[in-house]
């Protein structure tokens, strides 16, 4: 089974007013062109914490410490699990977002994060993570691989568990 992970870290607004998320805008691999968090695919032996430390580092430059677990989502297509996603978030990290060949970070305030540029489940979950909320979610894509290419389908959530 191939699981994933994002990592979304979290700071006070410039203006003090709320907060920000960093954001990438993806470069290349599944949903390229959309906005997420920095993340990837675990590597064997590794955990997901470490997963998502690395490709945050990887992806963005940036050392992210105390992740905290917000959710754990399953991705199905077709009826079969495609992926599931360990779901990070922080407010503790070393270093100034970087653009790399995977990905352009962003800080963006979190009532204008863009909904519309990003996976369709997003807007379902991320706006509950980003206010310290955890979740556990199932969401059901059709239409074959890529995931990204395929429907979005259905979905089922559930708040304020453990993950
Ligand atoms: N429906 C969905 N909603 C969402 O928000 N993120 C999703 C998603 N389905 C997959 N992802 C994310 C989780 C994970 O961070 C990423 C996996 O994409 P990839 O397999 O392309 O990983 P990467 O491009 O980082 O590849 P590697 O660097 O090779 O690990 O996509």
């Amino acid at each position: 089974m191939l699981e994933t992970t994002l990592c979304f870290p979290l700071r006070d607004s410039d203006s003090n007013v709320g907060r920000d998320v960093l954001l990438i805008e993806k470069r290349r691999g599944l949903g390229e062109g959309w906005y997420n968090g920095p993340g990837g695919k675990c590597e064997p032996g590794e955990t997901p914490p470490e997963c998502a430390i690395r490709e945050t580092r990887e992806e963005v430059g940036l050392e992210v410490t105390a992740l905290e677990k917000a959710g754990e989502l399953t991705f199905l297509l077709d009826g079969d699990t495609h992926s599931v996603c360990h779901v990070f978030r922080t407010r503790s990290f070393t270093g100034e977002p970087t653009a790399s060949d995977e990905a352009h970070p962003e800080w963006i305030a979190i009532e204008d994060v863009p909904y519309d540029r990003m996976w369709d489940d997003d807007h379902l979950w991320l706006p509950g993570v980003l206010e310290g909320r955890t979740v556990v979610g199932e969401f059901r894509f059709e239409g074959g691989e890529p995931l990204d290419e395929a429907e979005f389908v259905a979905h089922d959530l559930e708040w304020d568990v453990s993950v």
